[in-house]
Formats: structure tokens, sequence, C-alpha cells
């Protein structure tokens, strides 16, 4: 099958049967063989479409005679396609693009294909008119068509943050984020790690902040090199490594982390802890545990125990216990746009609401497995501040036993910009990580 069309299929997956772009791709190149300049091909025009669609929708909808919202779902991809690559790759010969997504028209919506050709060849006869909403008269248009926010969210963005801010960020996050593994030092040393990386050809860049986190470039299938499948790496944020190196336990320790699947700050901490003590890992959902399991196992990890538990309820069993909880909470995913562009449209303004409520649930519960003197420490890979400080002041109010650490003061090395707060929020155009929330508390 040839890229267009694979992008095709997935798109379609992503955008009429709430697929997740990254689990949608990796099974369309499952299912099909690309050479790896084909599949960077595909992502680059799933991604950059997705990124993009309410911008693309909207100039599609300037030269259709039939909207995008009544189109047939075959045809608006073909269309948005094609459009992505006109006004977004320059490498591509337009007449390449338009070409590609006539012929596909042929096979999925043949009764389109005249319409196709025609709305694009208007389209390219008339791409220098082509206006973005006027900024001055109405900002809030123009940035959700401009960056494709849903205007909710940048409406949203904009009560919570200055209008600078707000574009910066939206902006960001229609950008690629870097990639980054963690060594896994159970296995290998970083010396030995980078050498085997930069032998391979890949460019390596040692964080200056945490020791363990490199910064990778030119790899097409990380997870088909040698040091992978070892479990010498692990593929995952700086942001998400700090969440480990902030909790910063001891070996022989009693960790629980309550919402840890698939493993990826269960297995740095046992990591840390040099695999002595017990890092308790649960999840609610049972299926989820195997990927915890198959993490473990690659990376060598042996002081994991794995268990099926709702973080709603509370395990009389664990009653301060622990010497310290990880509360890795279910979030909105809005500082991870970038990995997952879609969460900008599926996310709904009363999910934040709901996700407070369990994120408040979950913290209550964890706390009560604290033992006195151990830590607490709550983490969520969003920047809405109704699941981040607001959740944070409401236990603070409710839990005069606890305190805050000064995350800033303390682990100030570890912390990449400047902080003005005991907690830390990531923001990707600011500190080039994910939008990513940290608190430690502090059990009297
Ligand atoms: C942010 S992810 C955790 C990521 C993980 N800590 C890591 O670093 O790899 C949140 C996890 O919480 C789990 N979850 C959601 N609701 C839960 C609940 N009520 N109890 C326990 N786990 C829950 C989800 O299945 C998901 O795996």
């Amino acid at each position: 099958m040839k890229a267009r069309e694979s992008a095709l299929k997935v798109l379609y997956a992503i955008t009429e049967q709430e697929a997740y772009s990254n689990i949608a791709l990796n099974q369309q190149f499952r299912a099909e063989t690309h050479t790896p300049v084909d599949k960077a091909f595909v992502t680059e025009l799933v991604y950059g479409v997705v990124e993009n669609l309410i911008w693309i929708d909207y100039v599609i909808d300037q030269f259709s005679t039939t909207k995008t919202i009544k189109m047939n779902p075959w045809t608006l991809s073909l269309l948005r396609l094609a459009i992505y690559q006109i006004f977004f790759l320059d490498r591509v010969p337009v007449f390449a693009a338009v070409n590609e997504s006539v012929d596909l028209s042929k096979k999925y919506c043949k009764h389109t294909t005249a319409f196709i050709n025609g709305v694009l060849r208007n389209i390219l006869r008339k791409k220098e008119i082509i206006r973005l909403p006027d900024k001055s008269r109405d900002l809030l248009q123009y940035l959700s068509v401009k960056y494709s926010h849903p205007k909710w969210l940048v409406q949203q963005f904009m009560a919570q943050f200055d209008d600078e801010f707000t574009e910066s960020l939206l902006k960001a996050n229609n950008e690629r984020p870097d990639l980054y593994v963690r060594v896994n030092t159970l296995k290998i040393s970083i010396e030995d790690c980078i050498t085997a990386l930069r032998e391979k050809g890949i460019t390596v860049e040692q964080s200056p902040y945490i020791e363990e986190a490199l910064k990778v470039k030119g790899i097409h299938t990380i997870e088909k090199l040698d040091l992978y499948l070892k479990g010498q790496i692990y593929i995952q944020d700086f942001s998400s490594m700090l969440v480990a190196r902030i909790m910063d336990p001891h070996p022989g320790a009693l960790i629980m982390d309550v919402c840890s699947a698939p493993g990826g700050k269960a297995t740095h901490l046992a990591q840390l802890m040099g695999n002595q003590g017990e890092v308790v890992a649960r999840d609610v959902h049972e299926h989820k545990l195997k990927l915890i399991k198959e993490n473990v196992k690659r990376l060598g990890v042996k002081i994991i125990k794995t268990e099926v538990f709702d973080a709603k309820e509370l395990d009389p069993t664990m009653l301060q216990r622990a010497d310290g909880v990880l509360i890795d909470a279910p979030c909105s995913g809005l500082g991870i746009i970038r990995r997952k562009p879609e969460i900008k449209y599926r996310k709904k303004q009363e999910d934040i609401k709901e996700l407070q409520q369990l994120q408040i649930e979950i913290l209550n519960h964890g706390a009560e497995y604290v033992k006195p003197g151990g830590t607490l420490v709550y983490s969520t890979c969003t920047i809405d501040p109704r699941e981040n400080h607001h959740v944070i002041k409401q236990f603070l109010k409710e839990n005069n036993e606890f305190e805050l650490e000064d995350i800033n003061e303390k682990y100030k090395a570890l912390l990449p910009g400047q902080h003005s707060e005991q907690m830390v929020q990531l923001y990707p155009h600011v500190h080039h990580t994910d939008g990513f929330f940290i608190a430690k508390l502090i059990k009297k």
C-alpha cells in the first residue's frame, strides 16, 4: 500500500472511529509494510492533518458548496490530506498531492471524484486570497482557526493566561516534541548507553538536569534498537522523569504507585531504588497491567508488584504503611497535545470538572497510605490549574497533617527554567517539555 493510502486509513480511524493517532499509526504499520521513509511520510501526514484540522476545514469551507460538516468522511479526509500537503509541505509537488487524492477517491468514494478534483483545483487557483479571521476584531476566532484549537479551549486558555502566553502555547501545541529516552541504569551505564546510541548514528544530547535523560534524534523505529529490546532504554519524556526524581525514594523503601500503567514512573522509581525495596504498581484496568509486566521484564526490574485496584476505593490493608505514594492521576492530557493532537478535539469543557472530582478522590485515598514522615507526590500531564493547583489547594485545606515541600528550592538543579512557587508547572512553549504538573507533600 502506498503512503498516502495508509495515511488516509489512519486519518479515517482517528476522525471517524475515535482512534488515538499513535495507536492507529502503529496498527497500520503492523498491517502494511512501508520503508522507513514512507513511514515517516505517513506519520507526518497524519499528525500534520490532525494538528491543523480546523484551519484546513476553514479553507475547504471557503471553496466548497458542500460544507465540511455535511461531507462524506472519506471525501473530507482526502481533501484534508491534499490541502495539508499543498500548504504545509513544500517538498511535495502540488500535482502529486492533488492527483493522489483524486486517484484514491476512485477506490474509497467514487461518486465524489469530480467534486474532490473541482474543490482542490479551485483552491489552487485562488489560494493567494485565503484570509484568516481578523485578529484585531475577533482574537478568539483568529487563534482558534490559525492554531486549530476549538473555541472553548482557546477561551479557557485566554481566561487562565494572557493573550501572548496563550498564542505561544497554541503554537507550541502544533510542534513536534523532542524524543527522550531514559537510560535504565539497572542494565547499562549512562556513558556506555550514549556511546552505543552514537555508534548507531543517533544524535544524543544528555540533559543537563537529569543525567539519565537523553534527547535523541535520527531514529526511525526506536523499538527495534538492540538497546531497547535488551531493556537498556525506556522511552519517556523529560517531564515524566522528573516525577520519580522528585519522589526521591531511598533503596529499601515501600512505594505505592496507584495509577501506574504502563509503568514508566514505577520502573524509574525501582531504578532509583537500585532494585531494593518494593514498588506496588496498581491500575484499575486489568489489561493495562500486562503493559507494566512487559516493561518490568524488559527492564530487569525485580521489585514491582502489580495489582488491579481501583484508586477510588480505600485499601484498609495499606493504611499508613508506605514511605511514598505516587498519584500520577488520570487527567485531561492538555499538556500532551503535541503527542496526541486529537485530544484537543475530544475533550469537552465539562470533562475537566469530572476529572477534578476523580483526582481529589484518588488523592484523598492515596494520602491514607502514607506513613508519618512519608511522601505524597501528585502529578498530571495537563496545564489546567483546576486539575493541578486547585486540587492541591483543596486537599491541603482538608488535610492539615500534610504540608507542601518546596520542589523549586529542594530540586532546583533538576528543573529547567524559572519557577516561582513550591509546586512545578511545565509548559511546552516555555520549558520545551510536555505540559506537566508536580506537587510533593510530606506527612507530618
Ligand atoms: C497518567 S496514566 C499513568 C501513567 C503511568 N504512571 C506511567 O508513568 O507510565 C493514568 C493511569 O491511571 C489509570 N486509572 C484511571 N482511573 C483509575 C482508577 N480509578 N484507579 C486506578 N487507576 C486508574 C489509567 O488506566 C492510566 O493507566
